[in-house]
């Protein structure tokens, strides 16, 4: 099903596969059925270049949404990042203010705001089109109290933090998110991903795969 005038696209729960650096895994990812996959440009063991980005979204169709992940960066460094890889969405993690969204909108790309639970959880508060509810440390694989959310988040949303293919349906049942994000759960070591758990991950988000 596909959001009117957003160009999102969602089944059942949203999936976003992070920090995605080969183009087999950008591939296992697309062909899982995942809504959308993302590209960090920031510092992290996932950080490729714009350049690099841009290579891996040339890859990817239509309908999966590509995103530059920043964290940090001037309004004007995330600019040029996001227009040199040619990605559709740009997700800004930690204490970005509101004016770093506006100076972004211009660029006519879906926005996405990520923080943690102590943040404004109204999407839409920042002039984002999407909410990230994160772990305090983006990126780390650590798992938080997820039940904590539930309920509070308006709007789109999507919970990430410590999520894998073991974890991810008691998250959904836990949080009822309306998207879900993960990074370090389909990885077998920091920015090594894994098809398989790729796969295993989107399946079960989807609700297609039993838990053990
Ligand atoms: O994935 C990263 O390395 C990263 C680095 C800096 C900011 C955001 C990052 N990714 C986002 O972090 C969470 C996933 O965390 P986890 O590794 O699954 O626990 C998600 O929002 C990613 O988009």
């Amino acid at each position: 099903m596909w959001i009117h005038g957003t160009g999102l696209r969602v089944h059942s729960v949203y999936v976003k596969i992070c920090g995605l650096r080969e183009p087999g895994h950008v591939a296992a990812a697309v062909e899982a059925g995942a809504d959308a996959i993302g590209f960090v440009l920031t510092r992290s063991p996932r950080r490729i270049t714009a350049e690099q980005a841009r290579e891996l979204a040339a890859a990817v169709p239509s309908h999966v949404l590509t995103v530059a992940v920043f964290a940090g960066e001037t309004p004007e460094e995330m600019r040029a990042a996001a227009l040199e890889s040619g990605v559709r969405a740009v997700q800004l993690h930690g204490a970005h203010p509101h004016g770093d969204f506006t100076a972004l909108k211009d660029l006519g790309l879906t926005l996405v705001r990520a923080g943690a639970a102590g943040a404004d959880l109204r999407c839409g508060a920042f002039d984002e089109d999407l909410l990230i509810v994160d772990a305090p440390r983006p990126g780390s694989g650590e798992p938080w109290d997820w039940s904590a959310v539930r309920g509070r988040p308006e709007g789109r949303w999507m919970l990430a933090g410590g999520l894998d293919p073991s974890n991810v349906a008691r998250a959904i049942t836990e949080a009822r998110p309306w998207g879900v994000d993960v990074s370090s759960g389909v990885e077998v070591a920091p920015g090594v991903k894994d098809s398989g758990l790729i796969r295993e991950f989107v399946a079960v988000a989807r609700g297609g795969a039993k838990q053990a």
